[in-house]
């Protein structure tokens, strides 16, 4: 695909796109690969996620849920031992930022009993049930887009679908995180203009990241090159982009772009998120097709590592001092 121009994204229509129409399937799939080799992600366009079943996510689950009082969302918890599962707020260097999040959150069982936890003792039923579905539209939605991608990549780097090949990105134990997230707006003097950064420059630690932005902009995906894009919202459109544990399973193939949120005018932004993230005792190590002669990745670029111990690392001491964390971590 050819380079973005300018201030955008590359942009891949998704419509019509399925394995059942093998030339569309190959065409999007060359342009889902060259994209995440250049930028590590792009725009989806994918009218499945319609603009009412986005609006029915933010007016009746995003915003009311994050209405509720401190103590209700702070029972969104998987544990201590699972810092990143659930609710984050009041975060040092974070401020004016929260989240909630709902593991397996595109399958209904999940969401239902994350419902039945924060909306408790009053959750009238229609609460619950009207949040239940609306997240549910959108979340499978995205794990659909996430699976189409996912199976690309599989087929764009190996040469084969994906669930044949046993080893890292596509094991049977990827699981799939679902965050909602809230970004006050500044509180800046009349005629500020300033937009102020709330979510600082990272790389996503999971394999792929799909990103569904309700009106208000923010995200800010920066090329290799440094610049910030920043994505305007599109009614039919997501952001899919690749982490780092997708980077080190390709051997560096595929870039793990930096990106962060700021806000700027007067309204709090709302997003919501799906998250693939390789779980289970399996390590995140590169097969060994794609440690060849081939595309200049002759050796190993990252040693096997523990997706978890990874991510307790990048929020270490150590950790937040480096910006290419994975790097610091496993280069080689
Ligand atoms: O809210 C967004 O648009 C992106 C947030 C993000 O990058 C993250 O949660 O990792
Ligand atoms: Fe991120």
């Amino acid at each position: 695909m050819a380079a973005a121009a300018g201030d955008q994204l590359p942009r891949i229509d998704f419509s019509g796109v399925a394995p059942s129409a093998p030339e569309r399937w190959a065409a999007a799939r060359a342009h889902v690969m060259a994209a995440l080799r250049t930028y590590g992600c792009f725009e989806a366009q994918y009218p499945a996620l319609t603009p009412e079943l986005r609006a029915g996510l933010f007016g009746r689950a995003v915003r009311p849920v994050f209405a509720l009082p401190a103590d209700a969302k702070r029972r969104n918890s998987y544990g201590p031992g699972k810092p990143f599962h659930g609710y984050l707020g009041e975060l040092p260097g974070l401020p004016a930022y929260e989240s909630l999040a709902i593991v397996d959150g595109h399958k209904p069982g999940p969401v239902q009993a994350f419902a039945d936890l924060v909306f408790f003792p009053d959750s009238g039923a229609n609460h619950t049930a009207a949040f239940c579905e609306s997240v549910h539209g959108v979340a499978s939605r995205m794990a659909e887009l996430e699976g189409v991608v996912r199976r690309m990549v599989m087929e764009g780097l190996l040469g084969v679908a994906a669930g044949e090949q046993e080893e890292g990105l596509p094991s049977s134990s990827m699981w799939h995180l679902f965050r909602m997230s809230e970004y006050g707006a500044p509180v800046a003097g009349a005629g500020e203009k300033e937009r102020e950064v709330r979510y600082g420059s990272h790389q996503d630690t999971n394999s792929l990241s799909v990103i569904c932005q309700d009106e208000v902009d923010g995200l800010e995906m920066q090329t290799r090159d440094g610049d910030w894009v920043l994505v305007h919202p599109e009614p039919e459109s997501l952001v899919v982009m690749a982490g780092n544990a997708l980077r080190a399973w390709s051997n560096g193939r595929v870039y793990a772009p930096f990106h962060r949120v700021s806000v700027g005018g007067e309204e709090t932004r709302y997003s919501a998120m799906l998250f693939s993230v390789p779980g289970g005792e399996s390590m995140v190590r590169a097969p060994e097709e794609l440690v060849d002669e081939e595309d200049g990745h002759p050796r190993r670029r990252f040693r096997d590592y523990d997706y978890d111990e990874f991510v307790r690392f990048c929020v270490s001491e150590e950790g937040v001092r480096h910006q290419d964390k994975l790097k610091a971590f496993c280069g080689l």
